[in-house]
């Protein structure tokens, strides 16, 4: 067990330290290549910031936010100029004088490698972070609202030069904490089973044996389904099964969840039951939009429970104690009410942590009073003071809100936060699983006994910038592996599974690996829904004989659902159609290169004017039925066509949401268009050749989907799509471009 997991963990921290280097090195890049006036051009810098307000937050941050001051790129009015920051970004600020990333481009790669090599050790010292960082969290036309641990000297000294000039310009910087996190919780992984004191996990080695196949999954008894009391009695065969089986497996399952088949309407009651059986449960995804869904579900019980309730049905309303943990400026606003910051304002100890918050904010105004350098060192001291209170009193009134929480909904990453630092759970639900990587789950993991995973491996698996590379190199190391023995002390069975760690790389997730680990009991570690509420039965057709063996229904909701039934809608052979393909094959819309300009690495985007023309006078025929402009996505695999229909598009019908397919993945639109965009003579057809892209983009629509695409070209070379253009050519309704 030993040298398999050293041999896994090892091979994570190198793809985690391989991963870091590339954001790195294209956030490096891009500030060394460019002035701060073309920064700001791309939206990448904003400059001549000043601080304008203060105040402090959870944990005695300091909150700040930003104006603009004076200097290039002021236009007078106070409004920012356009740019790419979102809350949750990670930021630097600099004096405006000095030359963009002039020590942080060396000083992060330096931190980053020190903090790999630290976590490759005892994995618990954290990487030394820039000096003036700090994260996003609100933005407007106006401000931008940044949360720094304590206030960085280049802010505190922008305020006392401020009549002198200067200003600050903002940076948006590489997010290693998501990186330092990984790394710490493979090292903890490794410590644990060498039986090293120091590591963090709570979960029983029965778990890490079966995770890492040593040990068979096992099941306890199921209980029979009409023996449940269902809080949603509206729940199909399939997802109550998936629930009944979840509750009883000892250490894993596996909820498999085809689009829109209702894997988070499964965990939700997944989680009301365990509840109900008294058990603590930790609920994470690797995004905070997949977290606030399922806690969005938690809030609200399903019409079809509330019904049902009306009607006397035993259908309990189980009082669930919920928790949020993670930045409020992170969560949606309709469960804002659930985060932790929210909850500690109504606790008891939640009091006295608010008169302390409001003393140092008094501290916080003197300081910025004009004053002698001595007499701000004493404020700063005693804002010091103040804060180590805080800090004290806000850990014991956490620790309150967390006993009297069941349920704690965070980021995987969001997991290793130190208010979470103590705490276990007997279940953690890990879902969108298939997005995430293997490393982020461990942290989750090592809070709890037995762990759950939802998600689609038939759908696009998280994204990673360094795959490219990190696969070539898996190759190499294939090819030079030996074949014979192992090094002594490995069994054949775990030579066999440290080579294949070499062929891992960062888009190999836990599910991938639990379904290929315990193939042999899959049928009783698994459940795959396969009833979905989404599509009309005409598109889902090749979706479920490609990705789940024809087994998956359209309920009778949305079996023959079309546009024309929705209110408003003009019934017309376009509204009536669930199905349209578009064909460009000899229209001569041939595909054109872009370099992608925000693109420091000199990626090359595709686009299709042709066929952007084709999606454009589609959108009006729609709009002009009746179909309202936001039921309607446009999407293409390529972020170059994105670009074109936004400029296209987005001046007549700002309410369609226009993405890239792989922006699309977890969203639903009534009418989707998809623009496919290759176009040329020889059948290329770069990554529409991921099976995986190709499913999220034909599962989006509800109602209507429209395919333009040359079928002639992207069915001429690959397989796959051959069989993609004969389905559309056998079930669609078929124009041809001209
Ligand atoms: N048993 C059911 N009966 C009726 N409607 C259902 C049922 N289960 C789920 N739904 C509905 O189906 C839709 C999709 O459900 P949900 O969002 O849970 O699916 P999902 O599998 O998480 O979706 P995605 O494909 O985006 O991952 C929702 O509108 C939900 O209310």
């Amino acid at each position: 067990m030993e040298p398999l997991v050293d041999a896994f963990v090892a091979r994570q921290q190198q793809l985690i330290a391989a991963e870091l280097d590339v954001e790195l090195a294209e956030v490096e890049a891009v500030q060394r290549q460019s002035t701060p006036s073309q920064l700001q051009r791309r939206g990448l810098a904003l400059r001549a910031l000043v601080p304008t307000a203060r105040r402090t937050g959870l944990g005695g941050k300091a909150i700040v936010t930003f104006e603009l001051g004076f200097g290039p790129g002021t236009r007078g009015d106070g409004r920012l100029p356009a740019h790419t920051f979102r809350v949750g970004d990670i930021v630097r600020l600099e004096p405006d004088g000095s030359a963009p990333g002039e020590r942080s481009a060396a000083r992060q790669h330096a931190a980053a490698k020190q903090a790999a090599a630290a976590a490759a050790g005892s994995g618990t010292s954290p990487p030394p972070d820039t000096d003036a960082s700090g994260v996003v969290i609100r933005v407007n036309d106006r401000s931008l609202v940044l949360a720094f641990d304590e206030e960085p000297d280049v802010v505190t000294e922008c305020d006392t030069t401020r009549r002198g000039g200067g200003g600050l310009r903002m940076l948006k910087i590489a997010n290693r904490t998501t990186y330092h996190r990984m790394t710490t919780a493979m090292a903890a992984l490794g410590q644990f089973v060498r039986h090293e004191g120091a590591h963090a996990l709570v979960c029983p080695p029965g778990l890490v044996d079966v995770l890492f196949g040593r040990a068979a999954p096992r099941m306890g008894a199921v209980p029979p389904l009409d023996a449940v009391a269902w809080t949603d009695p509206g729940l199909n065969g399939f997802q109550q099964t998936a629930v009944a089986r979840a509750l009883a497996a000892e250490h894993l399952f596996l909820i498999h969840g085809p689009p829109g088949t209702g894997k988070t309407a499964t965990c939700t009651e997944l989680i009301r039951q365990l509840v109900q059986r008294g058990q603590r449960v930790l609920v994470c995804g690797p995004s905070n939009i997949s977290v606030d869904n399922v806690l969005e579900r938690l809030e609200h019980r399903p019409p079809r429970a509330a019904a049902a309730s009306r009607a006397g049905s035993s259908a309990a309303s189980v009082k669930l104690g919920l928790v949020r943990v993670g930045h409020p400026a992170r969560v949606i606003p309709v469960v804002r009410q659930h985060t932790l910051d929210a909850r500690l304002g109504t606790s008891h100890g939640g009091g006295l942590v608010q008169d302390l918050r409001a003393e140092m904010d008094g501290v916080l105004a003197k300081i910025q009073k004009p004053k002698h350098r001595a007499e701000r060192r004493d404020l700063w001291r005693e804002h010091r003071t103040l804060r180590k209170e805080l800090r004290v009193r806000e850990a014991r009134a956490v620790e309150e809100v967390l006993a009297e929480s069941q349920v704690v909904l965070c980021t995987l990453s969001g997991a290793a936060t130190r208010v979470l630092r103590h705490s276990a759970f007997d279940v953690v639900i890990i879902d969108e699983i298939a997005q995430a990587m293997e490393a982020e789950c461990w942290i989750a993991i090592a809070k709890a006994k037995k762990v759950i995973l939802a998600g689609d491996h038939c759908q696009l698996p998280p994204t990673i910038k360094s795959d490219t590379k990190a696969k070539a190199k898996a190759k190499a190391m294939l090819r030079t592996a030996p074949a014979g023995d192992g090094p002594p002390g490995r069994d054949t069975a775990t030579e066999r599974a440290v080579q294949d760690w070499a062929s891992m790389t960062l888009e190999t997730t836990l599910f991938d690996r639990q379904r290929r680990l315990h193939k042999a009991h899959l049928s009783t570690l698994m459940t795959r829904l396969e009833i979905q509420y989404r599509m009309n039965e005409a598109i889902m057709g090749f979706s479920s004989r490609q990705f789940y063996d024809g087994k998956l229904q359209a309920d009778a909701s949305v079996r023959d659902h079309v546009l024309a039934d929705l209110p408003g809608v003009a019934r017309t052979e376009l509204t009536t159609c669930p199905l349209l393909y578009i064909d460009t094959s000899h229209a001569g819309m041939d595909e054109a290169r872009e370099a992608d300009e925000n693109d420091a690495l000199g990626t090359e985007s595709r686009l299709n004017h042709g066929e952007a023309d084709v999606v454009v006078a589609r959108l009006a025929a729609l709009v002009d039925a009746g179909v309202a402009p936001d039921q309607i996505g446009i999407i293409t695999p390529y972020a170059g066509q994105v670009g074109v229909l936004k400029d296209r598009v987005l001046d007549e019908f700002p309410a369609v949401e226009i993405s890239t397919v792989d922006g699309f993945q977890g969203r639903e639109k009534e009418a989707i268009l998809l623009s496919l965009v290759r176009s040329n003579d020889t059948g290329e057809v770069g990554f529409l050749s991921d099976t995986r892209r190709m499913n999220v983009a034909l599962t989006r629509a509800r109602r209507h989907l429209c395919v333009v695409a040359n079928g002639a070209c992207i069915g001429s070379r690959n397989a796959f799509l051959a069989q993609m253009v004969e389905w559309l050519e056998a079930e669609a309704e078929i124009e041809y471009a001209s």
